[in-house]
């Protein structure tokens, strides 16, 4: 079955991209389809697909500024029925790490929305290049949703 996934892409330095981009590649070889939303709005995302927030931290665990208001917007929103993934971004050698991946899950959880895998969270010291176990992670959490 084909399934339409909305990929919510929070980055401030780029990196959070190329990982939305490798994961929409890995789901359109699998026969699925994607938008990927570098502005996000609720208005403009698919509330009939999948959603995937893909997102790093800045600041002091701070969500990226491109996701903010996104993020922002989702208080007092009932999302009921929409299911998720999160994939988060950070280097642990911050005490906040994934903070901002960590807080947009609870805002999703908040809002009645179903996660549906363990949310992945990749230390970017230890993958340098986090597409690919990005890639990996996601494709096992494919299997157990
Ligand atoms: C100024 C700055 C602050 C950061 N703060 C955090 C943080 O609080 N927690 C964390 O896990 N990672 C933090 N990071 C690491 C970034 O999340 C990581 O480098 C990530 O790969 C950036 O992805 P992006 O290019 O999509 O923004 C910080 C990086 C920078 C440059």
């Amino acid at each position: 079955m084909t399934t339409h996934y909305e990929i919510i892409v929070g980055t401030m330095l780029g990196a959070s991209e190329y990982v939305a981009e490798a994961i929409a590649k890995t789901l359109e070889q699998l026969g699925n389809t994607f938008t990927i939303h570098l502005e996000p709005t609720l208005s403009g995302i698919n509330k009939d697909s999948t959603w995937i927030v893909c997102t790093s931290t800045h600041g002091a665990g701070e969500l990226p500024d491109n996701i903010q208001p996104f993020a922002k917007s989702l208080k007092d929103t009932d999302l009921t029925g929409v299911n998720f993934y999160v994939i988060g971004l950070g280097d642990t050698s911050y005490d906040t790490f994934c903070h901002g991946a960590k807080d947009i899950e609870t805002a999703m959880k908040n809002t009645g929305a179903t996660l549906l895998a363990e949310p992945i969270h990749i230390d970017v010291l230890e993958h340098p290049i986090p597409e690919d176990e990005a890639v990996a992670l996601f494709q096992r959490s494919l299997e157990t949703a």
